[in-house]
């Protein structure tokens, strides 16, 4: 996240952190949310069927033990990239994927489920959200080790489409930021979380992607997949595994 802030520690208490193994350490390489009690959303670039993953959640800082995190590895038949995503087509979006955690998560104060929004459920241009997330603090920088935000108003399809990316973004995401303000790399895959009616939060983005110019490049808004256009699909994945 670019331009962001600390979080209030535990204060999204539905993001995790992805990990993959590499010589026997494990790496932070995305962002991802519980969606469930032993189901994480993230994103289908997050993925590669040849890695060992695991998700870390509640997790504040990455350098210091704090007591609630908790460790759950990941079996590599429980990884569920959308049938349709092309990793040689972001533009062309699908980029979502769910992860079916080898056991549930223990839910408390730092752990807890995400609300998702309902079926083809869309955001006016300049709803306040927050991008969230471990990635770098900028283009090309260092990963923080305390979980950042940033206020993201929505970029409306027509807005996002016309003037700023163009063909490149498609009805199934949601555009956000803009501005001095930014996802980056590392971002990927962690939530979009929007102000609900009743005062608490739903994630209705998955990170997708930034301009290949810079993470906080003006007038190219982060890119996320439209977890509204997606519900049927997450409900059928759940249901059938
Ligand atoms: C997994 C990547 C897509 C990567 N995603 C991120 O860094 C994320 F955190 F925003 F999710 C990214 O945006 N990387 C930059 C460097 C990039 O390649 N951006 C990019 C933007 C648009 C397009 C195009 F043209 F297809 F729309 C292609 C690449």
């Amino acid at each position: 996240v670019v331009n962001g802030e600390d979080a209030v520690p535990y204060s999204w208490p539905w993001q995790v952190s992805l990990q993959y193994e590499s010589n026997g350490a494990f790496y932070h390489t995305c962002g991802g949310t519980l969606i469930a009690e032993d189901w994480v959303m993230t994103a289908g670039h997050c993925i590669s069927s040849s890695r060992t993953y695991r998700v870390v959640l509640g997790e504040y800082d990455r350098s210091v033990e704090e007591g609630s995190e908790q460790v759950i590895p990941i079996n590599s038949d429980d990884l569920f990239v959308h049938p349709k995503w092309n990793s040689n087509c972001v533009s062309c979006g699908n980029d979502i994927a769910l992860i079916k955690l080898s056991q549930s998560a223990q839910l408390g104060d730092a752990i807890q489920v995400a609300y998702l929004p309902a079926a083809g459920d869309i955001l006016p241009n300049k709803e306040p959200c927050y991008i969230t997330g471990s990635g770098r603090l900028y283009t090309n920088g260092p990963l923080p080790n305390k979980l950042q935000q940033a206020l993201l108003p929505v970029v409306d399809y027509a807005h996002c489409s016309s003037q700023w990316w163009g063909s490149s973004v498609k009805e199934t995401m949601v555009c956000a930021g803009g501005d001095i303000h930014s996802g980056c790399n590392g971002d990927s895959g962690g939530p979009l979380n929007c102000p609900a009616t009743d005062g608490t939060w739903e994630v209705h983005g998955v990170t997708s992607f930034v301009s290949s110019l810079g993470c906080n490049t003006l007038k190219k808004p982060t890119v996320f997949t439209r977890v509204s256009a997606f519900i049927d699909w997450i409900e059928e994945t759940i249901a059938s595994h």
